[in-house]
């Protein structure tokens, strides 16, 4: 078994990590160009960590800007197992109100206008991808987020939108009679990138806001989501420490494979696969090109 490493990405309102021992911000490049920020290395109770704010320190990248391929390929890079995605979110139940943390298991994306694969033409891999989150790595989270009394739901589905701009009237409503559960802008294709990148993927989307369906709460805007995400970003921090403490120090062998994922995916034959390709490849799919 490889040693746990746990990546954790932070979202709107989590640019740092206190508490970190020994933390240095390292810049690490990425044949798919600069990640949001450098990388903030360090130790939580034993545990090697590796924080990156996805929005960069500052917040400076809105959520089309960011480079998801360079985020996911440098924390695969450093040798990271696990992460941990901290999202701000619209909340589609009456029940979701905001404060509360939702471990979701499932995505719809909407998004358009980003690129969602590290592999393209001369070298095609279709990742299984039913379950986009890896339950184990769940399990660890939920224990965590119960441990500090962090309320706390476990599954739920979130609509991943393009943005910048928050959702129209009908678009909130449309998603919540697809039976969404809350709504972001970020989560895709980070989602379906970790999973290429064989990483265990797991998200505490953090409810701030009712979005603009809800007839008793005022529609979203950037004050009202302001107003919830400091008490969210420290509760946050809570639930990442506990995590540490108890996280297996061997990493686990994923029960949905999240960890193997291109074992059997990659479709081109070895003779017609892409060398430029295959070398911007050493980091996510080395394991299996033989490359790391
Ligand atoms: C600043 S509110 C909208 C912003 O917050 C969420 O970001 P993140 O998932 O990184 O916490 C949402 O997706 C938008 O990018
Ligand atoms: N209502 C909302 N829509 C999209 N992204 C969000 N992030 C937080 N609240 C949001």
């Amino acid at each position: 078994m490889a040693r746990s490493r746990l990546g954790i990405i932070g979202g709107s309102g989590v640019y740092d990590l206190p508490g970190l021992k020994g933390a240095r911000w390292e810049h690490v490049p990425t044949p798919w160009g600069e990640p949001s920020d450098q990388l903030h290395f360090g130790e939580l109770d034993g545990l090697e960590l590796v924080f990156l704010p996805r929005h960069g320190r500052g917040h400076r990248l809105p959520p089309g800007a960011i480079n998801y391929r360079a985020n996911i390929d440098a924390l695969k890079r450093v040798g990271v197992t696990d992460v941990v995605s901290l999202s701000a979110v619209g909340s589609f139940r009456e029940a979701l109100s905001p404060g509360t943390f939702v471990l979701v298991d499932q995505f719809i994306d909407r998004t358009f206008a980003r690129e969602k694969s590290f592999f393209g033409p001369g070298c095609v891999a279709h990742v299984a991808f039913a379950d986009p989150v890896s339950p184990g790595l769940a399990d660890l989270v939920e224990a965590a987020a119960r441990a500090e009394s962090i309320p706390v739901i476990r599954g739920g589905t979130y609509l991943a939108m393009e943005g910048p701009q928050f959702s129209t009237r009908a678009e909130s409503l449309l998603y919540r009679s697809w039976g969404c559960d809350v709504v972001g802008m970020t989560n895709m294709p980070e989602a379906k990138l970790a999973r290429e990148a064989e990483l265990c993927y797991c998200v505490v989307a953090m409810v701030t806001d009712y979005d603009c369906w809800h007839p008793d709460h005022g529609d979203v805007d950037v004050p009202s989501i302001l107003r919830i995400v400091a008490d969210n970003a420290d509760k946050a921090r809570r639930l990442v420490e506990r995590l540490a403490r108890d996280f297996p120090r061997e990493h686990p062998p994923c029960p949905i494979g999240s960890d193997r994922a291109l074992e059997t995916a990659i479709v081109t034959a070895p003779a017609a696969r892409d060398p430029d390709l295959l070398v911007k490849l050493d980091a996510v799919a080395g394991r299996v090109l033989g490359r790391s």
